[in-house]
């Protein structure tokens, strides 16, 4: 049990663990400095093996800053982050940077801190990475620079090289930015299979869909000093989700190709099409009309993935 930072004593309880627990948090603080507001205190919570943990927040709230508290590379400046596994990060930003490595070599860098400095990659850092690759789905592309992949594309292949590294716990910032619908579909099933698989993950996303189709439990940035941890369908209510973005969203029931489940639909206000039938509809629309469809009586659809 790795216990990453302990500045000082942790004012809040921490919750209770077993020997499914693969993160306790407790009593967590942090400021950029003396002179900056706390982002957040007093945070406390738990994730066990298995689970998809959703951290939601306006933007500048925070997230990506306890994230990197929670993988050792910011300190707290109060409290304890106390892990049972190796954690692997990724990075919200999956940009090439010119590198010319192709995507077997981005993965091989997973198995680094295996390495001693200048150590050759040995045969078990092949195979690892290799396995990664396979778990993943991007081993197809093994051969491809890294740099020509597509956003979707490239989020894979980190989330491989986080996976390659031997860590069972993932911390992945807003691994869905960026994507469209079906990359999002599919970043969200490698997630959910590698959580089945017992590893433990830990995303920000602004979206809530995403955390309520994958997440057990979900922790809320709500006001400065208002931070919510719990089960996802108890926390990403009407009344939180409106608080959190400034703005009224529901959270209708919809009929998918998978079965019902619960959505969140914002009101963009007067640039909102009125005319779409959804649950905000009221005053007519300047818009062009376009076809009704109630969000309730929705019909099935294929999944994308
Ligand atoms: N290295 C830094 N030094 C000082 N302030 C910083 C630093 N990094 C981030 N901040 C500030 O901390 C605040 C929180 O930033 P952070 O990136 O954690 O927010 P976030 O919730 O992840 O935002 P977003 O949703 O926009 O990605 C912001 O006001 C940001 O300007």
């Amino acid at each position: 049990m790795t216990i990453l930072s302990a500045l000082n004593p942790a004012p809040a309880a921490a919750s209770a663990t077993s020997e499914e627990t693969l993160l306790q948090v407790s009593g967590l603080g942090f400021r950029y400095s003396r002179v900056r507001p706390w982002l957040f205190r007093n945070l406390g919570f738990t994730l066990e093996r298995g689970e998809i943990l959703s951290i939601l927040g306006p933007n500048a709230r925070g997230k990506t800053t306890l994230l990197k508290c929670l993988s050792g590379l910011l300190t707290p400046r109060e409290g304890q982050v106390t892990s049972a596994a190796a954690v692997g990060y990724v990075p919200q930003d999956h940009g090439a940077g010119g590198t010319s490595f192709t995507v077997a070599e981005m993965v091989l860098m997973g198995r680094s801190r295996h390495l001693r400095a200048y150590q050759t990659p040995r045969r078990e850092d092949h195979d690892a990475a290799d396995a990664a690759m396979e778990r993943v789905g991007v081993a197809g592309w093994a051969n491809r620079p890294y740099s020509e992949l597509s956003g979707g594309q490239r989020q894979l292949v980190l989330i491989a090289r986080a996976v390659a590294s031997g860590s069972e716990l993932l911390v992945l910032d807003e691994p869905a930015s960026a994507l469209d619908l079906h990359n999002q579909s599919r970043v969200l099933g490698v997630l959910a299979g590698l959580a089945a698989d017992g590893m433990g993950v830990i995303m920000t996303t602004h979206h809530p869909d995403h955390a309520l189709h994958v997440s057990r439990n979900a922790l809320l940035f709500v006001g400065s000093d208002d931070t919510r941890w719990g089960p996802t369908d108890q926390m990403l209510t009407s009344s939180a989700l409106s608080a959190v973005y400034g703005l009224p969203i529901c959270t209708p029931t919809v009929g998918t190709g998978s079965g019902n489940r619960v959505i969140a639909v914002p009101d963009f206000g007067p640039s909102c099409r009125k005319d779409c039938g959804g649950p905000f509809a009221a005053a007519p629309s300047d818009a062009a009309p376009v076809a009704s469809a109630r969000l309730t009586s929705a019909p099935p659809r294929k999944d994308l993935s």
